[in-house]
């Protein structure tokens, strides 16, 4: 069975990639968001893009973008993909994915049965799904806040497009968390911190060495 695909969100420094890349994990995030303690500038992102080697996917993530700052993203840096974590409908789904050229993922906030109808609306636009936890009423950011949902919600679920789980993962429930869901693809950002923003390489290792054991069973010989 193919391996779990690991997704590291809010990567800010050097170290950061160097611990994803060392975790061998499949995909960076790179947060847009200005409130979040995750943001990077142009600049600090567009210097880690060209850090980054072949084949690690570079996502740049943004909430309720609009075309302007979409640009200068775009045009400031080589993404392999765009996600967008805010209220965009599925018509702002589809007008990005035309503008930009990039494959689009759009995050779906679940906390219950009722929210799973969005999931499939997204999937008809949208060329990946993130399912992650809805965030609180009055919660700063709309996704980042380490909270999980019901995983039997999305258990052994299929969908017209590949999806992430993400959403209050960690090095001690990433193993289980598959288990449960059979997610293919996994997304942390907090779980992997010693602080807002502070990535940990030892919480990342340890997270990408829990995700990549199950399944396949045989975790990646560094
Ligand atoms: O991480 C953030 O700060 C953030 C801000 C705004 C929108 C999305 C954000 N993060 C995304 O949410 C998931 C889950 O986060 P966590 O693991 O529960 O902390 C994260 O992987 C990002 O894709």
């Amino acid at each position: 069975m193919a391996e779990i695909r690991v997704k590291v969100c809010g990567i800010r420094t050097d170290a950061d990639l160097a611990a994803v890349v060392a975790a061998k994990a499949a995909y960076i995030g790179l947060n847009f968001f200005p409130k979040s303690p995750r943001f990077v500038t142009l600049e600090e992102a567009r210097l880690l893009t060209h850090a980054a080697p072949e084949g690690l996917c570079k996502i740049g993530l943004v909430v309720d973008a609009d075309d302007a700052t979409l640009d200068a993203i775009v045009e400031a840096m080589p993404l392999d993909m765009l996600q967008l974590h805010g209220k965009e409908s599925p018509d702002r789904v589809a007008e990005v994915k035309a503008r930009y050229g990039l494959p689009v993922m759009k995050a779906v906030g679940v906390a219950d049965e009722g929210d799973l109808a969005a999931v499939f609306d997204y999937s008809l636009v949208a060329d990946q799904i993130l399912v992650d936890a809805k965030a609180p009423k009055d919660a700063v950011l709309p996704g980042g806040n380490g909270l999980a949902f019901d995983w039997r919600l999305v258990a052994q679920r299929r969908w017209l497009k590949p999806w992430m789980l993400a959403g209050g993962l960690t090095p001690a429930n990433v193993a289980e968390a598959i288990r449960l869901t059979n997610a293919r693809q996994i997304d942390v950002a907090s779980g992997v911190e010693s602080a807002p923003g502070q990535k940990d390489a030892a919480k990342i290792a340890a997270f990408t060495k829990a995700a990549h054991m199950e399944k396949g069973g045989v975790p990646i010989l560094r």
